[in-house]
């Protein structure tokens, strides 16, 4: 079936957030602080609770970031029933559990019940929307739309469809979320993991061998990226980051140079087993890190981080000037929802 927009990207109102947890939660912290209505709906019987305390505990950083005209939390409405909650949603997007199956009915019931035209977006951090829209009545409207944690501070989004995706959704899609302030990376074809998570993952994996087998404490593993390559990588990719390695001989003398000794450690280990001894180390590792900082406490430790960074990176406007956004930044737009013509 070919997908027919309800709507231009420009023109949404109303967001709905399905599943309000850790990445729900932030998205509607999003979408409220661009400017937009957004209903949510969560079948846990304490979700509104958590999901409003979210959302107060995220604002003071989204104040900081600079909020959208009328923007405000008390335009959030939970809804009762999943159907209520996309009845006038111009954008779905989903953070349910990451459960295959759950996935696959949750994803057929929303696109049964959001209006004809709706875009749907799936948070899945790593599931190909091939494998989650094999139920739907209409899968051509189904996207992927993976976020990073917290989608109300980091920017970027991985868009992607499935095999039954019209591309005009995926289109669609990207431009809405570019619209809503985010940096969007569209890909042509699905990967496991996408792309950042790929990445993370490589490197995730050799931080947990190095905890099973006692190479490297938890705290070490952290603090080699915090002072080490983490420092680059918020304004440099590891691509060119690598490349001033080669010096003036760039990429092609890092090559030459590095390539022989490093195709060992790229074809070396394969995934560490996650056995109870494992997951008891870094869980341990975890809390002895935190020390006695509560998880709120680590939040606003993260979230003003996030900000220095961003703002050091010249991605916000200077700490005098914050609340009045920079036309020239991505996600500091002046755009209004629902300003555009339908
Ligand atoms: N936590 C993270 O760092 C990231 C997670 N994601 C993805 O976001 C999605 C959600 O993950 P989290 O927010 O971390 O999980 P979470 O466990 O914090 O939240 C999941 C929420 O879904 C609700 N839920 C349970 N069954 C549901 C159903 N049938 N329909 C709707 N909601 C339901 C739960 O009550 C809970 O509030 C997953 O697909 C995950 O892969 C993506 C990027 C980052
Ligand atoms: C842990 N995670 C794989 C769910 C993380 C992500 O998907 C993205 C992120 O926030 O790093």
């Amino acid at each position: 079936m070919p997908f027919t927009p309800s709507t231009t990207p420009e023109a949404v109102r109303r967001v709905a957030c399905i599943g309000a947890g850790v990445i729900g939660g932030g998205w509607v912290a999003h979408f409220l602080a661009r400017g937009y209505d957004v209903t949510a709906w969560d079948p846990a019987a304490d979700a509104e609770d958590k999901l409003r305390r979210l959302v107060s505990a995220a604002w003071p950083a989204l104040e900081q970031l600079g909020l959208a005209d009328g923007a405000s939390p008390d335009r959030l409405t939970v809804a009762p029933t999943l159907a209520e909650a996309v009845a006038d949603a111009d954008f779905v997007q989903e953070s349910a559990p990451e459960k295959l199956e759950l996935k696959r009915a949750l994803l057929a019931e929303l696109a049964a019940a959001a209006r004809p035209g709706v875009v749907i977006a799936s948070s899945t951090s790593g599931y190909p929307m091939t494998d989650m829209q094999t139920t739907a009545a209409d899968p051509s409207r189904l996207i992927v739309g993976h976020p990073f944690n917290p989608p109300y501070l980091i920017p970027l989004v991985e868009v992607v469809g499935g095999t039954h995706t019209d591309a005009a959704a995926v289109a669609w899609a990207s431009r809405f979320y570019d619209v809503a302030g985010k940096s969007v990376i569209t890909m042509d074809r699905e990967l496991p993991g996408f792309i950042a998570n790929r990445l993370q993952e490589a490197l995730w994996r050799e931080a947990l061998h190095m905890v099973a087998n006692g190479e490297a404490t938890v705290e070490d593993i952290d603090a080699s990226i915090t002072e080490g390559p983490g420092l680059r990588w918020a304004f440099m990719g590891p691509c060119l980051t690598f490349a001033l390695a080669g010096g003036e001989g760039g990429m092609a003398h890092m090559l030459d140079h590095f390539g022989p000794s490093l195709k060992s450690p790229w074809t070396r280990l394969e995934a560490p087993e996650l056995d109870s001894a494992l997951r008891d180390a870094m869980v341990d590792g975890c809390a002895s890190a935190a020390g006695d900082r509560t998880y709120a406490d680590l939040v606003a430790e993260r979230d003003q981080g996030v900000i220095d960074v961003l703002r050091a990176t010249g991605r916000l406007p200077r700490a005098d000037r914050a609340g009045a956004p920079d036309p020239a930044v991505p996600g500091q737009r002046p755009h209004t929802p629902g300003s555009a013509a339908r």
